[in-house]
């Protein structure tokens, strides 16, 4: 099964998105997602310029030797552009072998774990009221388990908090990078309030997690992890920045509130610390910039050996190709936790179609040999890329800071 051509369609239904598309000379495709948020670009370049001309001729169905012969070949190992470039090459190389076997991947990958893959959705509001009602609703639509972030008083913008009622939060909003103001005090004083307002209208069943999204220091993350031990959080999401492993041991000692963390890592070896010690309970990275299937199982499979969960990274910057993917992985990895939910566009949908369902608080995987995501490119055309960039975070000094 040797590949004949490989190209990417950078395309921007509603936001970026760069898709990887291999075709073989038995006339079977797959494709794979290689975008990264904000710096699409530079992944288009690696791939086009130093993947894909040695892609061509070689066997399709050989994905691990493939994998390391990009990763170790490269010489210059690890990094977000390089794994996300791998990533996509090797999600595209699964979806031809199971297309070739003519079974849906989640079966060559070892069968079903369980019948249905939970989700969380995002709720957000530009205060606490605002955000219950958005609880609310996600409620009433069968998820079992929310992402909260509210408007923290005095602080302008925060990140991952919609503008605009009803509407998503869309982090690459920008041309220019946009400058967000950040208070740590301001946060920590509000963000318990949040907590403890939604337990009391929703009860004890629902399913509450928060991302702190980097901006805290080790000690400020303990703080907030003991202080909202009573509302039982199903996890605190990047509470640190975590280059750090090993402020983690710190944030360990005090709370017992449950850690998420990968969200920005892409290596096992990113994790290995983090695992060792016990320090988190739940890894992130998406197969979209984790090396793949082939690598991201090896993470999932050393993150068992401590009960740590997974519960991947699931925003609309990954595209339908990344989440059709996620939900066979999810389906059959023995260690799952819950997969984050963001849905994307009706016109991403369009350019993505998808036989991946969502009932009732979690997502069906579908049956169609593959990973079950086909890209329509003549539709992807119609929506050229625009230049978009994440946002920047200052203290109110005009420090630069973590966002
Ligand atoms: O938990 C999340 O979903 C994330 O933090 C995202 O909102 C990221 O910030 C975004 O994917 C960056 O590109
Ligand atoms: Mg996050």
């Amino acid at each position: 099964m040797k590949i004949q051509d490989a190209y990417l369609i950078v395309t921007s239904p509603g936001r970026n998105f760069v898709t990887l598309k291999i075709v073989t000379e038995s006339g079977i495709h797959g494709i794979g997602d290689a975008t990264l948020n904000g710096r699409e670009m530079a992944v288009v370049a690696y791939l086009e310029e130093h993947v894909i001309p040695a892609l061509i001729g070689r066997d399709a169905s050989r994905i691990e030797d493939i994998w390391h012969y990009l990763y170790r070949g490269a010489y210059w190992r690890r990094g977000p552009v390089t794994m996300s470039a791998i990533s996509a090459v090797d999600v595209a190389l699964w979806d031809i072998k199971a297309k070739a076997a003519g079974m849906p991947l989640y079966q060559l990958l070892g069968g079903k774990s369980r019948e249905r893959v939970m989700t969380y959705a995002h709720c957000t509001g530009k205060d606490i009221d605002a955000c219950l009602e958005e609880v609310d609703k996600h409620v009433k639509l069968g998820y079992r388990a929310v992402r909260v972030q509210a408007g923290v008083p005095g602080i302008p913008t925060i990140y991952g908090v919609a503008k605009r009622e009803g509407e998503r939060y869309e982090p690459a909003d920008s041309a220019i990078p946009a400058e967000h103001v950040w208070s740590t005090e301001k946060y920590l004083n509000h963000v318990p309030k949040l907590f403890a307002a939604v337990r009391e209208r929703f009860g004890d069943d629902l399913h509450v997690l928060h991302d702190v999204h980097h901006r805290l220091t080790p000690i400020e993350a303990a703080r907030l992890g003991k202080e909202v031990e009573p509302y039982h959080l199903f996890w605190l999401e990047d509470c640190v920045p975590a280059e750090n492993q090993e402020s983690f041991r710190l944030i360990r000692q005090h709370t017992t509130t449950p850690l998420a963390v990968g969200e920005v890592f892409n290596s096992i070896h990113d994790y290995r610390e983090l695992l060792e010690n016990q320090w988190i309970d739940y890894i992130r990275t998406p197969l979209s910039h984790g090396g793949g299937i082939t690598h991201v199982r090896r993470i999932a499979d050393l993150a068992a050996l401590y009960h740590v969960r997974t519960g991947f990274h699931g925003p609309t910057d990954l595209s339908p190709v990344c989440l059709g993917a996620a939900i066979h992985f999810d389906t059959w990895v023995p260690n799952f936790g819950i997969q984050e939910h963001m849905p994307h566009e009706e016109i991403t949908e369009q350019v993505f179609h998808h036989d991946y369902r969502f009932e009732d608080g979690h997502f069906l995987v579908g049956e169609t040999p593959g990973h079950g995501v086909d890209i329509d490119e003549e539709l992807a055309k119609k929506y050229p890329y625009k230049r978009a960039s994440l946002p920047v975070n200052r203290l109110e000094d005009g420090t630069l800071w973590h966002w």
